[in-house]
């Protein structure tokens, strides 16, 4: 049967909307009490637990397993018009405001502020947030370590460019999880005061990532002009907001933090260049139903040592995401591996893995579980 046709009126089609609005914002407030109500019992575990002896130490307000669970079953009754994503960067911000009632979180990331890391950062964890951002990726583990920021956002990988190898040196040596992912479409533009133009260029500034990620465009339409790396983005746009002549490769925030314009928009050589980020935490995150899981192992140094590795995930028909060797920094030539796989280490079939590869290696490391990115 057809829809009837809608006759309303414009003031009739407001007069709509503001009830709605009305509406949903008495609902939005009544799930933020509900919110309140989560946190009073969740305290009152902890002070029951701590009374009994078991010392559980801290109430842990964030729960990225139920996050996760709320935006996949978000997206996947969405019945539009608005898209599922859409939908869900809504209450991803309501989910965020309620948690901030409950307590609001500090969340330490590689910055400076403009860098595509406090993007990922928002994008996780939503504007209520507080976002502090740190010199370097040591930095966002320590403040992270020593309690003083709740979680840490460090980028991992790039499409186009590998592994970021300094975030997974860090890992070795520190005792805090993985708890989250999150996955970022990098846009990069060269961006330079008003009015700069190409012919006004004379150095561009970028991190080495970014350089390399847009090396193809430069050579063809900058040729010549010098390439500095420096440490982020965001410290490039920096330099470029201060130093006539000089531009930075970064992104759009970045060009809005500091008032810069776009000589140039979507310069990186290729179209799906994503960059994945890591949320660190203090905590072991429980199965969400839709997880990954990242270790690292060390293997004795024999022959077939990589087979005997990843033979368990292929007889349990478990998929690896991700593999990448790293040099052992305590024995020399020996190599260690970060290894990804879908699936939780509470599920019997990973804990039978995991298992077996203690018997293979040297060191086994689990980094966490954790629920795959949704958004
Ligand atoms: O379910 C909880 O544990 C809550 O605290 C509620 C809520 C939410 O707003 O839905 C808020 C914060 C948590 O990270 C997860 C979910």
């Amino acid at each position: 049967m057809a829809d009837k046709p809608d006759n309303r009126s414009l003031e009739e089609v407001r007069a709509d909307i503001d009830a709605i609005d009305q509406e949903i914002q008495q609902l939005i407030n009544r799930r933020a009490r509900c919110a309140q109500r989560v946190a009073d019992i969740k305290l009152a575990e902890v002070q029951a637990a701590q009374a009994a002896g078991q010392g559980e130490a801290e109430v842990v307000y964030y729960r990225p397993e139920r996050e996760a669970q709320v935006l996949r079953r978000i997206i996947d009754r969405n019945t539009g018009p608005l898209a599922g994503e859409t939908v869900a960067h809504i209450f991803r911000e309501v989910m965020s405001a309620c948690l901030a009632l409950e307590k609001p979180l500090q969340v330490a990331y590689l910055g400076p502020e403009g860098t595509f890391t406090q993007a990922a950062a928002l994008k996780h964890f939503g504007h209520a947030a507080i976002c502090v951002p740190q010199g370097t990726i040591d930095n966002v583990f320590a403040q992270v370590e020593s309690g003083e920021c709740n979680y840490g956002v460090v980028p991992v990988e790039n499409s186009t460019e590998g592994m970021v190898s300094h975030t997974l040196d860090s890992f070795m040596d520190s005792s805090l999880k993985i708890s989250g992912e999150v996955e970022m479409p990098i846009t990069h533009h060269l961006l330079a005061a008003e009015h700069t133009g190409l012919d006004g260029i004379q150095r561009i500034c970028a991190h080495q990532q970014a350089l390399a990620q847009c090396r193809n465009w430069l050579d063809q339409h900058c040729p010549g002009i010098e390439r500095q790396a420096v440490s982020s983005n965001g410290e490039a746009a920096r330099i470029a907001a201060s130093t006539p002549g000089v531009a930075a490769i970064a992104g759009d925030i970045a060009a809005e933090l500091y008032g810069l314009e776009k000589q140039a928009q979507h310069i990186e050589d290729y179209a799906d260049n994503t960059t994945r980020f890591l949320v660190i935490g203090r905590e072991e995150v429980p199965p969400s139903g839709c997880d990954k899981t990242s270790i690292i192992v060390s293997s004795r140094n024999k022959p077939g040592a990589l087979f005997l590795l990843l033979d368990p995930f292929r007889k349990a028909g478990v998929s690896l995401t991700r593999i990448d060797t790293r040099p052992s920094r305590t024995e020399k030539w020996a190599y260690v591996f970060f290894i990804e796989f879908e699936g939780h280490l509470q599920d019997e079939k990973i804990a039978g893995i995991v298992a077996e590869l203690e018997e293979q290696s040297i060191l086994l490391k689990p980094l966490g579980s954790y629920p795959q990115a949704v958004m």
